[in-house]
Order: C-alpha cells, then structure tokens, then sequence
C-alpha cells in the first residue's frame, strides 16, 4: 500500500474534535456523491464521546458541513457479547454519547446492533456469522464482493497496541477470509466479543484512528518509530492501508515520537 499514515497532533480536544468533523464530514460527502449513502463503522472506548463532540457541534449552514445523518449507516468496528443496554455494550455507548443526541431536524443514522439473542453463547461465532450476514445485505446485495468497502473506519487504540478487539499475539491477527470473527479471550474486559477483522479494515476507503492523553505516548512511540511495533494491530493497519489512514492524536500522545507531523488537515 501506498504511503504512509498521516499523524496529526492538536493541542486541545476542541481543536481535535473541529478536525476530525472536518475530515468525518468529507468522507460523507465523498461517500453520498459516489453512492448515495455514508456506511462507517465505529469503536468503543473513548471514540463515540469525541465523534459526538466533533458532529453535534454547530454546523457552519454549508449542505458540506452538515451532517445528514438519515443518509449514514453505522456498523461496529467491534462489539462485546453483551445485552444491548449493559453498560459495556458499544451501542449502547454510541446510542448515548451521540444517537440519541441527534437534533431531530439533522435525521437518524441506522445503526446496526449486533443479534441480541446470542449473546449469552458460549462461543461468539454465531455473533460474528449474524453480524457478517448484516455486511452482506448492506454491501453484497447487488454484487457479490470479496470484502465490504466501508467508506470510513473510526478505531481507537489501545495502550497494547490493540484496535477493534484485535489484540497484540492473538491468531485473529492472521484471518485473511473472514469479515467478521469471535474473540473469546479479550485481555481488555469483557473477555467475548466480535470484530472486524485486519482485511475488512484496511480494504476501507478512509480509516481514523483517535489516540488522545499521555498514556498512549510509549504505544504511539513503538507503533511509529520502532521496529518492534511492527506486529501490534494498529501497526498492521498502518501497514496495510498506508495513507489512507489518518491519527488523530494530542500533544501529549505523541511527545517524543521523531518524525515531523502536521499541526492541521
Ligand atoms: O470496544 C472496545 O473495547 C474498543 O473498540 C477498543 O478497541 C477501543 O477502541 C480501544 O481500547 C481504545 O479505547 P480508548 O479510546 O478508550 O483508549
């Protein structure tokens, strides 16, 4: 893949937050002119609370800087095995953070929850097959493709150098065929989840990665500067979509990372 990631560091979480609406609302945009509808999915972590900040900010009145969220399909980047209401769910985190804050004159998204009725499964695969069958209505109803191109990814990464619930040594890091896959031994709790996996990602037309505070500093550093980062799962995706992807980070995320980033997109 072409390219490098591009890096970015903002000085406040305002600055990050005007940003990221900035790039957020130009994939939209891009997306509806190519066709019609804006198809993303989303992590957890602290990701919804910073996109909420970023697209509930008032709109400039340009059609470019507004959000038409009735055009946008929401899919999970990943999800824990969990009800949809429990406290460790991401929709449920994406529902309050920032669906349910929607003004109602900008639309609703659909969002696409995982099946809840497996959740208390042993093994999560049912989870991840249903949520696959979900991709396929939305990206192979006409055409049968080889991978669902999401027009963009939203990630977080984790101080392991985990994104989605791909962790850093798991053999998930390895799938090549499979778009969704069952984690049942997440280090971050809760231990079951599904999850895109590393191709479903990098084969996106845009991804961003929003990394914030001074405990991804040692994480960034080796993801970026050292040769012993190059296995983590943030790493891979750098690797595997070059300058499609984009860090969102803060200053005090990147202190001491060598090379020169830019201050804005
Ligand atoms: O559901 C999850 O657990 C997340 O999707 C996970 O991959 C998250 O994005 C990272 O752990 C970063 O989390 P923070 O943004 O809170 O650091």
């Amino acid at each position: 893949m072409a390219g490098h990631p591009n890096l970015f560091s903002f000085p406040t979480s305002d600055a990050l937050a005007a940003q990221l609406r900035g790039y957020v609302l130009r994939c939209q945009n891009s997306a509806l002119a190519r066709h019609g509808t804006f198809r993303l999915a989303v992590s957890g972590g602290s990701l919804p609370t910073v996109l909420a900040k970023a697209l509930l900010a008032p709109s400039n009145g340009s059609p470019e800087d507004t959000p038409q969220f009735s055009k946008w399909h929401i899919f999970f980047a990943d999800e824990r095995a969990v009800p949809l209401d429990h406290e460790d769910s991401n929709y449920r985190l994406l529902n309050d953070e920032l669906v349910n804050k929607i003004p109602a004159e900008l639309g609703a998204p659909i969002v696409h929850p995982i099946d809840e009725k497996h959740v208390d499964d042993d093994d999560p695969q049912e989870l991840a097959d249903l949520y696959r069958e979900d991709l396929m209505r939305e990206f192979a109803a006409k055409d049968s493709v080889k991978v669902p191109i999401f027009d963009l990814i939203l990630l977080g990464c984790g101080p392991d150098g985990h994104t989605c619930s791909l962790f850093p040594g798991h053999a998930l890091l390895r799938e090549k065929d499979a778009w969704v896959a069952a984690e049942t031994n997440s280090p971050k709790p809760p231990p079951k989840r599904i999850t895109l996996t590393l191709p479903v990602v990098t084969h996106a037309i845009s991804i961003a990665f929003v990394a914030t505070g001074a405990g991804k500093k040692d994480i960034l550093k080796q993801i970026f500067d050292q040769e012993e980062g190059a296995s983590l799962p943030s790493a891979l995706v750098n690797q595997g979509a070059g300058d499609k992807v984009t860090w969102f980070t803060d200053h005090p995320a990147v202190d001491g990372i060598a090379f020169p980033r830019r201050g804005s997109l």
